[in-house]
C-alpha cells in the first residue's frame, strides 16, 4: 500500500517547504495527533483547496495531557495514518517527542482572555499552555500559509486563532465544519474508547445541542435552556462537565443572541471524555 512521505525533523520539514515556496506554492499545514479518521481528512481536504502543497503534523504532544489523563493510552496508528493520507498530502510530519522538546525545552505560552477562560480550560488547566505552545512551534517549523483546525474542538480553535493574532504568526488560521457520524456523534479518535452500550448513547450529546440551539432560537431563557440540556445528559448517563452558550468569536459568556452565539458541551460517558458544540 502507499505511504506519504514522511520526515520527523525540523531540519527534514523545513527543507521540502523551502522547495516549494522557491517554486512559488502555497503551503497548508493540518495539525494532528493521528490516529486519523475522516474528520481529519476533511481538514486535509479544505487545506487541500487552499494551497498547493499539503503537510500534515502527526504528533501525540505530551505538554497538552495532564498527568491523570490519556496520553500513553492514546491510540498510535502511524502506519495507517499513512496510508489514508496518500494521494491527498504532499509530506506527513511525524517529529519525536525529543524533536519538538529538546533537553533545556523551557519556553510555553501563557493565555489570557475568555477564548482561553472556562469551559475546557476549567477541567483541563494545563492543557491550553500545551496546545498554544505546540501549535506555535508547528507554525513556526512549517511556516505555512494556512493551517486548517476543526471546530469539533472550538475553543481550541479559537484560542490558536488569538494566539495566531497576538504573536504576529503568518499563517491565516481556518475552521473547518464538524463531521459527524450518520447518528449525529461528531467523529473524535477517543470514540474508540466506548463500549458498545456507551457508543448507542453517545448521539445523545449531539442531539441535546441540537434540542438547545432550537429551544434558544425560539426565543426560550438561556439558563432554562442549559439546565434542561444538562438533566437531559444525565438523564441519559452522562456526568455532564459543563454546557455552556458563549459568544461565537470571543467566547466570552453570553444569556441571549444578540450576537452570534455557540453552544458548547463537554461530558462523560463513563471513562471517556466527549465534547461537541453547536452554532446557534
Ligand atoms: N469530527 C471532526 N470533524 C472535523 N475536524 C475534526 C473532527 N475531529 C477532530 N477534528 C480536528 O482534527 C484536528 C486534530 O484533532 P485530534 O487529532 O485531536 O483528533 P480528535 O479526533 O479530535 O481526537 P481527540 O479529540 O480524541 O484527541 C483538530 O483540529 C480537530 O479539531
Ligand atoms: C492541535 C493539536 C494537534 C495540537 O497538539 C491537538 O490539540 C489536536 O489534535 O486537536
Ligand atoms: N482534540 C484536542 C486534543 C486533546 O484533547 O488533547
Amino acid at each position: 500500500m502507499d505511504r506519504v512521505a514522511t520526515v520527523d525533523t525540523v531540519k527534514g520539514l523545513r527543507e521540502a517547504v523551502a522547495s516549494w515556496r522557491g517554486a512559488g506554492e502555497r503551503v497548508a499545514l493540518v495539525p494532528t495527533m493521528g490516529a486519523l479518521h475522516v474528520g481529519h481528512l476533511s481538514l486535509v481536504e479544505r487545506a487541500r483547496a487552499l494551497a498547493d502543497r499539503v503537510v500534515v503534523s502527526i504528533f501525540v504532544n505530551p505538554t497538552q495531557f495532564a498527568p491523570n489523563e490519556d496520553f500513553s493510552k492514546y491510540p498510535r496508528t502511524l502506519d495507517d495514518d499513512r496510508a489514508k493520507l496518500a494521494g491527498l498530502a504532499e509530506l506527513a510530519y511525524t517529529p519525536l517527542v525529543e524533536e519538538m522538546y529538546p533537553p533545556g525545552f523551557a519556553t510555553t505560552v501563557s493565555l489570557a482572555g475568555p477564548a482561553a477562560a472556562g469551559l475546557e480550560d476549567a477541567f483541563r488547566p494545563t492543557h491550553f499552555a500545551g496546545v498554544a505552545t505546540v501549535v506555535a512551534k508547528l507554525l513556526l517549523q512549517a511556516l505555512p500559509d494556512v493551517a486548517v483546525f476543526g471546530e469539533k474542538d472550538y475553543q481550541q480553535l479559537k484560542v490558536i486563532a488569538r494566539m495566531a493574532r497576538d504573536l504576529d504568526l503568518t499563517a491565516e488560521i481556518i475552521g473547518a465544519p464538524t463531521v459527524r457520524e450518520a447518528d449525529g456523534l461528531a467523529l473524535s479518535s477517543r470514540n474508540r474508547y466506548l463500549s458498545d452500550e456507551e457508543r448507542a448513547l453517545a448521539p445523545t450529546l449531539h442531539r441535546t445541542l441540537q434540542d438547545g440551539a432550537a429551544r434558544l432560537r425560539a426565543g426560550e431563557d438561556a439558563g432554562a435552556v442549559v439546565t434542561a440540556g444538562e438533566d437531559a445528559l444525565a438523564a441519559a448517563g452522562f456526568a455532564v462537565d459543563y454546557l455552556a452558550l458563549r459568544d461565537a468569536e470571543t467566547l466570552a459568556p453570553v444569556s441571549d443572541l444578540a450576537a452570534p452565539a455557540r453552544l458548547l458541551v463537554a461530558a462523560r460517558l463513563g471513562a471517556t471524555r466527549l465534547i461537541d458544540n453547536i452554532a446557534v
